[in-house]
C-alpha cells in the first residue's frame, strides 16, 4: 500500500470516529429533547438534509478498526483499543489489557436505559461479550461467541460510572472460556465494588487472520 492511501485511510478512520462520536451526541440529544414540537420539526428537516448528504457515497457495513498483529502488539504494550468507536449503535469502549486481565470504564448514558433509571440487561451482556472477544482476540485468538451465560445481580444506574473487567479462564483446542463482570463503585473507602453483572462467555476460534 502507497503512503498515502494509508495517510487517507488514517484520516478517514480519524474524522469518521469524531463524526459518529458527534452522531451519538445527537441520537442522545434527540431522544431527550424538550424543545417545542415546531423547533424539532424544523432540526428533524435540517438532519434529513444532512443524513442524505452523508448516503451520497456510502459503503455496506460501518468502517472498522482492525484489530490486527500490530494493534495487538500495541494493546499489549499497553495502548487501549478502541473498541465500536465507528458504529453509533454500539457502546463504545477504551479496552486496556493488563496481566491477562482486559478493563474499560464505562457510564452508562440516557440511550442505555432498559428497566426506568438502569441499563438494559442487553446491553450490558453486550459490552461483557465485546470486552472478552477482544481479550482473546489480544491473545491472538480470532474468536466468535458461541455461549454466553449473563447473571444480573444488582440494577446499574445511568449516569454514574461503571467499571468492566474480564479474564481467561480456559483453553482447550479451539475453546477459550473468559468471565467478565460490571462493577459499581464502591460505597466508601475500603468497601469493595458491587458486582452488578457476572457473565461467563465461550469463544470459538474460527479460521482466518486477526481482525
Ligand atoms: C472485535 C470485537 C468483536 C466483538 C464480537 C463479539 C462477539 C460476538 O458477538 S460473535 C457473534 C455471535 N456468534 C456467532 O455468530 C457464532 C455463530 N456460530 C458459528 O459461526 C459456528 O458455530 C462456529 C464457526 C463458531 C463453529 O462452527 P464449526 O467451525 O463448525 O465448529 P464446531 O465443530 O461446530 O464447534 C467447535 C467446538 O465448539 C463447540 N461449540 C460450538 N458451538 C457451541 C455452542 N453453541 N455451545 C457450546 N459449544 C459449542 C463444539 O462443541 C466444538 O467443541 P469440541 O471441539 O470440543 O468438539
Amino acid at each position: 500500500m502507497l503512503d498515502a492511501d494509508a495517510e487517507l485511510i488514517d484520516e478517514r478512520i480519524a474524522v469518521t470516529g469524531d463524526l459518529v462520536a458527534t452522531v451519538r451526541e445527537l441520537m442522545t440529544a434527540a431522544a431527550t429533547s424538550e424543545l417545542a414540537p415546531e423547533e424539532l420539526e424544523a432540526i428533524r428537516g435540517e438532519l434529513a438534509v444532512l443524513a442524505a448528504r452523508l448516503a451520497e457515497r456510502s459503503r455496506p457495513t460501518p468502517l472498522r478498526q482492525h484489530l490486527d498483529l500490530a494493534a495487538i502488539d500495541r494493546v499489549r504494550a499497553g495502548a487501549s483499543w478502541p473498541l465500536w468507536r465507528h458504529n453509533p449503535l454500539a457502546i463504545p469502549l477504551d479496552v486496556r489489557v493488563h496481566d491477562g486481565v482486559a478493563s474499560a470504564d464505562l457510564v452508562p448514558g440516557p440511550l442505555y436505559e432498559g428497566p426506568p433509571g438502569s441499563m438494559h440487561g442487553g446491553l450490558s451482556a453486550a459490552v461483557l461479550d465485546s470486552l472478552l472477544a477482544v481479550l482473546a482476540q489480544v491473545q491472538r485468538r480470532r474468536v466468535v461467541t458461541v455461549g454466553l451465560q449473563v447473571s444480573y445481580r444488582a440494577a446499574i444506574p445511568l449516569g454514574a460510572p461503571v467499571r468492566l473487567v474480564g479474564r481467561i479462564v480456559g483453553t482447550e483446542g479451539r475453546k477459550t472460556t473468559a468471565v467478565g463482570e460490571i462493577l459499581l463503585p464502591a460505597s466508601g473507602p475500603g468497601q469493595p465494588e458491587t458486582v452488578a453483572v457476572s457473565a461467563e462467555a465461550l469463544l470459538v476460534e474460527i479460521p482466518g487472520a486477526p481482525d
